[in-house]
Formats: C-alpha cells, structure tokens, sequence
C-alpha cells in the first residue's frame, strides 16, 4: 500500500472544501444521534468558510436536515443522503422523490431490530439504515435482509461503518461533489475532499479528475486519495492549520 504524507498546510488556498462528516469531523459514536458540533468545529466551519469566500460544503451519507440541526442552520452548502439532496446557501434544495417502498422497507428493519438485541434503524428521507455496532454478530443476517430488501424495491444496497442501508439510487459522493463544483460559488476552483469510509473514494475520484485532491482520515488503505491523516483529531488541527495559512 502507498504510503501518502499529510497535506501541506497550504492546500487550500483557492480550493473548492469538500467536508464528510462522521468520522472525519466528529469521532464515531455508538449511537447515530450521539454526535455533536462543538464550538470548535463550529467556529473553524464559520473561519473556513470566511476564508474561502463560501467555497466549503459537507458531502454526506446523513439527510440534510440532520447536518442541518446538528450545525445550527449554517450558511454553507450541504449534500445529504449520499448526493441524493443538496442545500443550497441561497435556501433552494434539490431533493430525490422518497419511493413508497421505504415505509414498508421500515417496518421490516424495525421487526428485525425488535428480534435482534442492539441493532438500530435509522429512518432517513431517502433511505432506511440497519446499525449494528452494538452486535456486531449481527451483520450476516442485518446484510442479508437489507439485500433483499433492496432487491425486492429495486432500491440501492449502501455499505457504511457498522451499517447496511437500503436508499434511492442514482447518487453517490462523487456525483454530489460534481454537481457542487458546476455551481457559480465552486466553479473552477481546486477541489478538495477529506473523507474516512469507503462511500467517501466516489468522492476522492471525482475531486482528482478534476484536477484536486482527496485526504483520507484514518488508517491507510486501497485509496484514491493523494494525502492521509491519522484521524478526526489530526483533521481538526490540519484544518485549523490550513485556515491560519489563509489568513483567518
Ligand atoms: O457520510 P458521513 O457523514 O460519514 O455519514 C455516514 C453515516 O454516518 C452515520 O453513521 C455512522 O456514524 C454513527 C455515529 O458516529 C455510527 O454510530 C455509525 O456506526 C456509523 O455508520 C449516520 O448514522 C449515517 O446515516 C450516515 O450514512
């Protein structure tokens, strides 16, 4: 495996900031609602986000309206629900039509979760999650049911950490960054990414065929990312760092 170095502190002047969330700004939880935004990252988002004249938005496998509440109603671009969503600074929002499916979808992972001592489901706008970082020995039978689930609606099969997710398909990260990048507020600039999960290379690819760059947050691994960081900590400091460098 290529061993990649930490970005320079520079890499951000007149980038395009492209922010995963759980698990590269906030440390993952044992419960999906367990996470929160603390005056730091709150307040280095705000100072990013000055320095970068807007240019930051967060790309992630949450619906918008939970990135949304957990930053206080922020002034930045989000994509949600793995690029099925995107909010826009000037308030409009580009949503997936929710299929009828998920309800049902719903009430077969809470049977199961109900039987299954530990596991959770999330109900998102666009998808329904299976977790179960609490029984782990449950992923056979959590990955097999949500197989089929998503076979039967004709719906997408989503991997994540601990999770198995049935949504909409016809978006990824990757989509989600292209289309933020042909916006008047990100056109031509230099992207950047920094994402932790495997959702996130969609990502990684679509910032480096665009002339940028991906950061991967964590251990290293089969990447298409240019630089790595060891975790949320060194993230944090790296983009502190970065911010400063801007001048903020
Ligand atoms: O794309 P992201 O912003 O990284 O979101 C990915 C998923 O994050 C959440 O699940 C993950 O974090 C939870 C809280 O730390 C953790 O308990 C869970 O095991 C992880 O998979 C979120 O709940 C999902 O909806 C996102 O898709």
């Amino acid at each position: 495996m290529t061993h990649l170095p930490p970005p320079p502190a520079d890499l951000l002047r007149d980038a395009a900031l492209f922010l995963d969330f759980d698990g590269t700004l906030v440390e993952l939880q044992d419960h999906p609602d367990a996470v929160a935004v603390d005056a730091r990252l709150g307040g280095l988002i705000d100072r990013l986000s000055a320095a970068l004249d807007g240019r930051v938005a967060i790309i992630s496998g949450r619906p918008v309206a939970g990135i949304r509440a957990l930053f206080g109603d922020p002034h930045f671009a989000i994509s949600g629900s793995h690029g099925l969503e995107v909010a826009w600074p000037d308030g409009r929002h580009d949503r997936a039509e929710r299929p009828a499916a998920l309800d049902r979808i719903v009430v077969q992972m809470k049977a199961f979760a109900t039987a299954t001592n530990g596991v959770l489901v999330e109900e998102k706008p666009l998808g329904a999650a299976l977790h179960y970082r609490a029984v782990p020995a449950a992923e056979g039978a959590a990955r097999d049911l949500a197989t089929g689930l998503a076979a039967d609606a004709g719906l997408h099969l989503q991997t994540g950490k601990m999770m198995i997710e049935v949504r909409v398909a016809g978006a990824d990260k990757g989509t989600a960054l292209n289309a933020l990048m042909q916006a008047p507020l990100f056109a031509g600039r230099t992207p950047v990414f920094l994402g932790d999960d495997d959702t996130d290379e969609p990502a990684m690819i679509a910032a480096r065929d665009l002339g940028g760059a991906g950061v991967l947050i964590g251990a290293p691994r089969a990447t298409a990312a240019t630089w790595r960081l060891d975790g949320v900590a060194q993230t944090l400091s790296w983009l502190e760092a970065a911010t400063e460098s801007l001048g903020q």
